[in-house]
């Protein structure tokens, strides 16, 4: 069995965040583990509050999971303070935790920040150094290289602009173009695309969140890291042709989508 770490915030409403990654995982055929950053009180309309752990906690919650199921790789998502991302740091360097994918989470969809300002400074220096890819959306890659991003042509300038000060991949997400989906992968000073027609779907609640996972989930499981983009992206878009539609916001994805309906164990179980 392999295994899979999310280090990341709790979604109230199961659609992003911890939930979106253990349903990855789960629905992938990985065995995912959690430890949680923070607790946030949100549903598909927004963020209505945060409780973070304290840094100690979200150690020991990794102690605990490295010194007794090995994950084969680890998923960042949400880490909203400096103190947090430095005992990260510091845990995954001491287990040499491998297969790193950060998801540089730093506004949800609906708008409220999830990171505070004063964080980023850490997570450039000390998780970005660990990371096998980092994947930014693309108001993130703005922040991360200084300048606008509206075409093709942009993203691969950003993504080369990005790639240049990491020791690792960068994948730019093109969730948030009008015209396609087309993300962007710079690796080792080489662009590929991951291209896919944009899925009329207002409904996007965790998707990069759910992307990040799936790599993790596909790095697990022996793919090179190309091999792992591509899979998780048939993955998301499908989980967003699934056309689930719940909440009055920008709901979530369908992460079963290939689970018969009823469920794969009980469910429409015949009874003689
Ligand atoms: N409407 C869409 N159609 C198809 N793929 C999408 C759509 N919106 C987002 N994606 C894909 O979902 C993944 C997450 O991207 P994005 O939504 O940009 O991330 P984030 O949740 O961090 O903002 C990417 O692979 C992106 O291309
Ligand atoms: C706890 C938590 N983590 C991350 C996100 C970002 O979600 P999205 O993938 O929609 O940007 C979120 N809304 N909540």
């Amino acid at each position: 069995m392999k295994c899979v770490l999310t280090i990341a915030g709790s979604d109230s409403s199961g659609g992003a965040g911890i939930q979106a990654d253990l349903k990855t995982m789960t629905c992938l055929g990985v065995f995912g583990m959690s430890a949680v950053t923070a607790l946030t009180a949100q549903n598909t309309t927004g963020v209505r509050d945060v409780l973070e752990a304290t840094p100690e906690f979200v150690g020991e919650q990794l102690d605990c999971v490295f010194e007794d199921i090995r994950p084969q790789a680890v998923k960042i998502g949400m880490v909203s303070s400096a103190p947090i991302i430095r005992a990260i740091g510091a845990k995954l360097r001491q287990y040499e935790a491998e297969n790193i994918v950060v998801d540089p989470v730093m506004v949800a969809t609906s708008g409220s920040a999830l990171m505070q300002g004063s964080a980023l400074t850490a997570l450039m220096e000390e998780l970005f150094p660990l990371a096998a890819v980092i994947t930014p959306n693309i108001p993130e890659a703005e922040r991360l290289c200084g300048f606008a991003i509206e075409t093709g042509e942009d993203m691969l300038r950003a993504a080369e602009t990005i790639g240049k000060t990491l020791p690792g991949a960068v994948l730019v997400k093109g969730g948030h173009r009008t015209d396609c989906a087309d993300d962007l992968l710079w690796q080792k000073g080489q662009a590929s695309w991951f291209r896919a027609p944009r899925v009329d779907n207002p409904n996007n609640h965790g998707s990069g969140c759910t992307l990040s996972s799936a790599i993790a989930s596909f790095l697990a499981l022996g793919e090179d890291l190309p091999g792992a983009v591509e899979k998780a992206k048939a993955y998301i878009t499908a989980a967003m042709e699934a056309r689930l539609d719940l909440g009055r916001g920008s709901g979530p994805l369908w992460h079963n989508y290939a689970i018969p309906e009823g469920g794969q164990v009980g469910g429409k179980g015949d009874r003689t």
